[in-house]
């Protein structure tokens, strides 16, 4: 039997045994908060995407350390709750990390997507979200990972290290920067006279079409778990598939 058989069988018994073996559940609509701390492009492009019935998903928290960023102005237009945090000197209003979990746990969120937030999530988030919690970055992690990798900085390194293909990486997120379990990348390639903006632009489309995708898969019960502790997606189109 293969590593995935046995979970499959398992599935299949569960529905014979809920009588709902001929017919498939229906997955409750999943509540998302999703983190910012620049323009917000990926959380327009999921917000979008829930709106457009693509993610069986709502955007109920824009959780921000910037209250004035391009992604909390957004957030305001559409009228969902924006959230400060972390609690610092130059935002005294935001947050400590316990109001955050108790305030996420009131707006009754079932996944966290972070999306160009550029602050360390705290073990006490971690703890109260497990395999919860995902982050996209715009290199193909392990690679050009890690504290200080943010934003250009990412692309620079890329390109000064003579790479010829980079890409987006969406990843759970542990108590380290860029160390969570690899779930989704796609690879794009890296041209000889590339500024570090003009890659970041060909990644960029690239981070908004994975990132939909993977949420819509999430919100869709769609993670599943190899034995080794390697997180795959179950292919909508053919549920015998994992990538
Ligand atoms: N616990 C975790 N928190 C966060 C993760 C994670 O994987 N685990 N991912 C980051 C996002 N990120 C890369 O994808 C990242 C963001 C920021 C930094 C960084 O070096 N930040 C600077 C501060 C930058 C600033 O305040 O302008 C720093 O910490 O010195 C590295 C990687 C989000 N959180
Ligand atoms: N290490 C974290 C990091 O660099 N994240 C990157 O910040 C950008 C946010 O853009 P957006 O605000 O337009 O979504 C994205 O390219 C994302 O991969």
């Amino acid at each position: 039997m293969s590593r995935l058989e046995c979970k499959n069988s398992v599935e299949k018994v569960s529905d014979v045994v809920s009588g709902k073996e001929d017919s498939k559940p229906s997955v409750k609509r999943k509540r998302l908060a999703v983190f910012v701390s620049g323009g917000g492009s990926n959380f327009r492009s999921i917000h979008q995407a829930c709106a457009e019935g693509a993610v069986n998903g709502d955007v109920v928290a824009l959780v921000t350390n910037k209250h004035a960023c391009g992604g909390a102005l957004y957030a305001g237009d559409k009228g969902i709750p924006v959230v400060l945090f972390p609690k610092t000197k130059d935002e005294p209003d935001a947050l400590s990390s316990d109001d955050l979990v108790n305030v996420l746990r009131r707006f009754e969120v079932d996944f966290i997507l972070l999306a160009g937030y550029l602050k360390l999530i705290p073990v006490e988030l971690i703890r109260a979200y497990p395999r919860s919690i995902f982050n996209i970055h715009p290199s193909l992690l392990p690679a050009f990972g890690g504290k200080g990798y943010y934003g250009l900085k990412v692309h620079k390194a890329v390109i000064a290290s003579g790479a010829r293909y980079s890409g987006p990486t969406i990843h759970f997120v542990d108590e380290h920067y860029d160390t969570g379990r690899i779930l989704a990348q796609r690879v794009v390639p890296v041209r000889a006279n590339d500024t570090p903006e003009e890659l970041a632009s060909r990644v960029l489309v690239e981070e908004h079409k994975l990132y939909v995708e993977v949420t819509a898969a999430l919100c869709e019960d769609r993670i599943v778990w190899r034995e080794d502790g390697v997180p795959l997606i179950q292919s909508k189109e053919n549920p015998e598939e994992y990538y």
